[in-house]
């Protein structure tokens, strides 16, 4: 016989049991749900978080997981963004910021601007600060503007593409921020600005021949590392003399990957890419861009070069002018440089810009033949310059000789006279 005490003891236990039961599969259900959660949080964020880094602008930089942008990347290359997939995250499953010295936090960017006071100028993509970093290396930071055009997948791109390039003649990206909302790009700073403000700044000291051959060369290297060079090839897109920064000993760089902006060209939004006065026409007939658009758009740099005529200035029109006669371009040259520039030198860079501007793409040459082409340039320059100090050093080694004479003979002139008067 069951007891009625029983009945209810037992009834109690089942209860207990069911009720366990039932929290312990809330507990552990909440616990899944939470953890899910989390990793999902994680996998949103791993595109940032495993961006690739040069730790304090120096040493390793590693793969990525972002999504690079085909907009940059030369589309049908081998290395698609599987290869890519071999992630920072496989390198650092702990804490993927902890060891990564090239992020930093918005404090410590805050700090290194003064606060955001030390302006250096400002960009479609927000302005930019110069910094001085904890470690005392002075940079250039770039906030990107919560208006601004540039969204979250150019600054993937920008971020993603330069911590895989490394070239001397490409301005490199120190670190990033992502905090507070904001996102802050990290660059070796560049003192003596643009190319842009040094040819147009009526301030400044004007750019030599020679320095502008320099430049040329710097420039048609670093388009040739992104071309030539890089697994897979980039193809810049805004190439223009605001793009392109100086250090302090005036080598140039090429900067702002993955930032070109849409332009609203025509009136409507075209979807086209890069800056009016720079973009290949046949890219405009075409929306196809190649690596001969770059190609089109460091012909239009070249010539700024030569004339410090800016393309919004009716560049191309004098350019047009200039090449109906073939020494033309003596005409637009920039007067800044006329006596130190030899006038085949000109002649011979307006050439190679003419080429660069061939309206058949297939026509232009490519950037190796360009750099080459430029560096032939350079050397007969350096050779010219060469002889003639040469020359220099001879004519003042002879007048010294004939001083010398001179001054023996009136010794022996004297010395006669004083015999004779004796
Ligand atoms: N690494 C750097 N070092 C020193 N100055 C810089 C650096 N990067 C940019 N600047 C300066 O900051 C200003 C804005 O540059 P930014 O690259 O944002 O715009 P931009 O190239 O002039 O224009 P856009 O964004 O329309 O292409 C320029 O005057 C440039 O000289």
């Amino acid at each position: 016989m069951v007891h009625n005490t029983d009945l209810v003891i037992i009834g109690v236990s089942v209860g207990i049991a069911f009720g366990v039961l039932i929290a312990s599969l809330v507990f552990f259900g909440v616990r899944w749900y939470k953890r899910r959660a989390n990793l999902q949080r994680c996998a949103n964020e791993s595109s940032l978080a495993t961006l690739p880094i040069r730790a304090n602008g120096v040493g390793t930089s590693f793969d990525i997981s972002a999504s690079l942008s085909n907009s940059v990347v030369v589309k049908g290359s081998d290395y698609t963004s599987k290869n890519l997939q071999h992630s920072w995250w496989t390198h650092h499953s702990k804490d993927p910021f902890a060891s990564a010295s090239g992020i930093y936090s918005y404090k410590d960017i805050q700090r290194a601007t003064q606060n955001f006071t030390t302006i250096l100028g400002q960009g479609s993509f927000g302005p930019v600060y110069k910094a001085i970093m904890p470690s005392g290396d002075v940079v250039a930071v770039k906030v990107l503007s919560s208006n601004s055009k540039q969204g979250e997948k150019e600054f993937h791109t920008e971020v993603s593409l330069l911590a895989r390039l490394h070239h001397r003649n490409l301005v490199n990206l120190i670190g990033y921020c992502v905090d507070k909302g904001q996102r802050i790009l990290i660059y070796e700073f560049m003192s003596n600005g643009s190319l842009a403000n040094l040819l147009y700044n009526e301030d400044g000291q004007a750019l030599s021949w020679e320095e502008r051959l320099q430049i040329a060369l710097d420039i048609s290297h670093g388009i040739e590392y992104l071309h030539d060079g890089a697994v897979p090839p980039v193809i810049h897109r805004d190439l223009k003399s605001a793009n392109i920064l100086l250090d302090h000993s005036m080598r140039a760089k090429v900067a702002d990957f993955g930032l070109s902006k849409v332009d609203v060209f025509d009136g409507r939004n075209s979807g086209l890419k890069g800056t009016y006065g720079y973009i290949d026409p046949v890219y405009i007939s075409t929306n196809k861009f190649t690596m001969k658009s770059d190609i089109y758009s460091f012909g239009v740099i070249l010539f700024e070069l030569i004339t410090a005529i800016h393309p919004h200035q009716n560049l191309m029109e004098y350019v047009n002018l200039a090449a109906m006669s073939p020494d033309g371009v003596d005409e637009i040259l920039d007067e800044k440089v006329i006596g130190t520039c030899n006038p085949d030198d000109a002649r011979s860079l307006a050439s190679i810009a003419h080429k660069c501007l061939h309206k058949t793409p297939r026509k232009r040459p490519s950037i190796g033949e360009v750099s080459q082409a430029i560096l032939k340039i350079k050397q007969r320059h350096r050779t010219r310059d060469d002889t003639m100090s040469f020359a220099g050093e001879d004519f003042s080694r002879v007048a010294s000789r004939i001083e010398q004479q001179q001054f023996e003979l009136t010794n022996i002139v004297t010395t006669i006279a004083e015999k004779i008067s004796c």
